[in-house]
C-alpha cells in the first residue's frame, strides 16, 4: 500500500506547502497501514479504500498542520513548552496522531470514549514511536486539563464542543475547530463566554469540498 501512496501523499505535502522531513511521511504512511489493519477489528472508520483514507483522513488533517505550527509561532514565549493539546473525539486518531507527527514539539492527547480507539492511539504511539503522543479512554467532560489548544475534527457543533470541553482548556488556550463549510449557524449559537477570532479556509489537496478551522477562545 505505501509505495502507492507515498508519491500522492509527496504530492499533497508540496501543495499544502509543508515542510516534512522524510522520517515523517514514512511515519505518515505507517499510520495510514495501521489504520487500515485495525480498521479491519476496531472499526475505527467507515473509510476503508486506501486512496481515499489518504485525502479524506491524511491530507485533510494535514491541512491544519500549518494554521497549528503558525499559532504556536505566534504565541512564542507565552505559551509553554511542550505545547499541550488535546485532540476531542479523536477516533482513529485524527487529526491528533497526524500532529503529533508533524509537530513533535506538541503533547498531543487524543480522548476518546471509546475505549477500543483509545488503545489504538497508544499502540499508535508505541509503533511509530512517538512519545509525544497519548491515548485517553474517557468523556471529554471529565477531563480537567490543562490543554493550550483543544482541537476537534467531526466531533459535535461548536456551541456543544466548546461548552463539553471548557473545563480543558488553559487560561489563555484556544479551541480549533475543523469543519467543512462556514457554520454559521453553529457560531450564531455559541454562548457569550465563547469568541470566534478567526474562521480559517482551508483547501485540502485532491478534495473538492469545502473546509474551514474556527479559532475561539474564551470571551
Ligand atoms: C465521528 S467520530 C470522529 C473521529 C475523528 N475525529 C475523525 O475526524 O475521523 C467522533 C468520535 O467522538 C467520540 N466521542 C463522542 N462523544 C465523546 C465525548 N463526550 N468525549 C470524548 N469522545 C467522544 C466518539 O466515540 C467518536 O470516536
Amino acid at each position: 500500500m505505501s509505495a502507492a501512496l507515498l508519491e500522492p501523499l509527496r504530492a499533497g505535502v508540496r501543495d499544502l506547502g509543508l515542510d516534512l522531513d522524510e522520517a515523517q511521511i514514512g511515519q505518515l504512511l505507517d499510520f495510514l497501514a495501521l489504520l487500515q489493519k485495525w480498521n479491519k477489528v476496531y472499526n475505527l472508520t467507515a473509510v476503508r479504500d486506501p486512496q481515499e483514507m489518504l485525502t479524506h483522513h491524511l491530507l485533510d488533517s494535514l491541512a491544519a498542520v500549518a494554521p497549528l505550527r503558525r499559532h504556536v509561532a505566534e504565541q512564542g514565549g507565552a505559551l509553554p513548552v511542550p505545547l499541550r493539546l488535546l485532540d476531542v473525539g479523536s477516533g482513529g486518531g485524527l487529526p491528533g496522531v497526524v500532529f503529533a507527527i508533524c509537530c513533535p514539539g506538541v503533547d498531543v492527547s487524543c480522548v476518546d470514549t471509546v475505549a477500543k480507539k483509545a488503545a489504538f492511539i497508544q499502540q499508535a504511539a508505541a509503533a511509530l514511536r512517538l512519545p509525544n503522543l497519548h491515548g485517553i479512554h474517557a468523556r471529554v467532560e471529565t477531563l480537567p486539563g490543562p490543554f493550550d489548544v483543544v482541537s476537534c475534527r467531526a466531533f459535535a457543533s461548536l456551541p456543544d464542543f466548546t461548552s463539553w470541553s471548557q473545563g480543558a482548556l488553559a487560561p489563555g488556550g484556544v479551541w480549533l475547530a475543523m469543519k467543512g463549510k462556514h457554520p454559521a449557524d453553529e457560531i450564531a449559537a455559541l454562548p457569550s463566554g465563547v469568541q470566534v477570532f478567526h474562521v480559517e479556509q482551508l483547501a485540502v489537496p485532491g478534495l473538492g469540498a469545502e473546509r474551514c478551522i474556527v479559532w475561539m477562545r474564551r470571551a
